[in-house]
């Protein structure tokens, strides 16, 4: 039986401030770094150690891991980052204040945006500030790689083949692994991992800076999983 933990990132300032947020690099608010301090103390108080890690490229995510791990006194072990485990791209709504985006356009279509696993949200261009193409870290994505807008089967697609490639062949190295990402790219593991419908993993909500824990058999398939509170 292995053990994985996966972490959504602390309260972030626009998680905060209630704005779409998708691949803006916003910081934790300051009630979101206590609780990644508070989820690192809760891990180490369960005995749980970790050999390797894996997170976005956004600092909310990699913050989160870094006060996890120094409440393990683990900041020493391998961390890898990668753009398919940034949040959903949430193209134009990136910025908006979701309850105007509400009164805006109404609930049910503000809704499919967030949940429908095909919906699109509004797409922003290549001249937006927004664009990830103006942006350093995201320099080795081929052109098409690079998003306009997101559904949220596209995270699962751009997010699985890091799971495939990276973290399981960890896993299948008896590794302790720790993920930590985002509230859509999480749904997109954990959809796939437990094998959940649409319409299951869109009523998933996954609260902040809270580990969650799978037990896998042999073939990594889920015996058990539950949040360590
Ligand atoms: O704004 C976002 O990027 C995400 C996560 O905070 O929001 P939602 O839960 O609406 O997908």
């Amino acid at each position: 039986m292995q053990k994985l933990v996966l972490i959504r990132h602390g309260e972030s300032v626009w998680n905060q401030e209630n704005r779409f947020t998708g691949w803006t690099d916003v910081d934790l608010s300051d009630g979101g770094l206590q609780q990644a301090i508070s989820a690192g103390k809760l891990l180490a108080k369960n005995g749980y150690t970790f050999d390797v890690g894996f997170t976005s490229v956004l600092k909310r995510s990699i913050k989160t891991m870094h006060f996890v791990l120094e409440q393990l006194d683990h900041l020493w072990i391998p961390i890898h980052k990668s753009w398919r485990l940034n949040e959903r791209f949430y193209g134009a709504l990136q910025g908006l204040n979701k309850d105007e985006t509400i009164e805006k356009y109404g609930e049910e279509q503000v809704q499919k945006w967030r949940r429908d696993p095909h919906e699109h949200p509004p797409a922003i261009t290549e001249q937006d500030d927004r664009f990830p193409g103006h942006y350093l870290r995201y320099n080795d994505l081929t052109y098409r790689e690079l998003p306009l807008t997101e559904n949220l089967s596209e995270t699962m697609d751009r997010a699985l083949p890091f799971w495939h490639e990276s973290i399981v062949p960890a896993i299948r190295e008896n590794k302790k692994v720790i993920i930590c990402a985002h509230g859509n790219s999480l749904r997109a593991l954990i959809q796939y991992i437990e094998n959940l419908s649409d319409e299951d993993v869109a009523k998933l909500d996954i609260p902040t800076a809270t580990p969650w824990v799978y037990e896998l058999d042999d073939r990594l398939n889920c015996v058990k999983h539950y949040y360590l509170k």
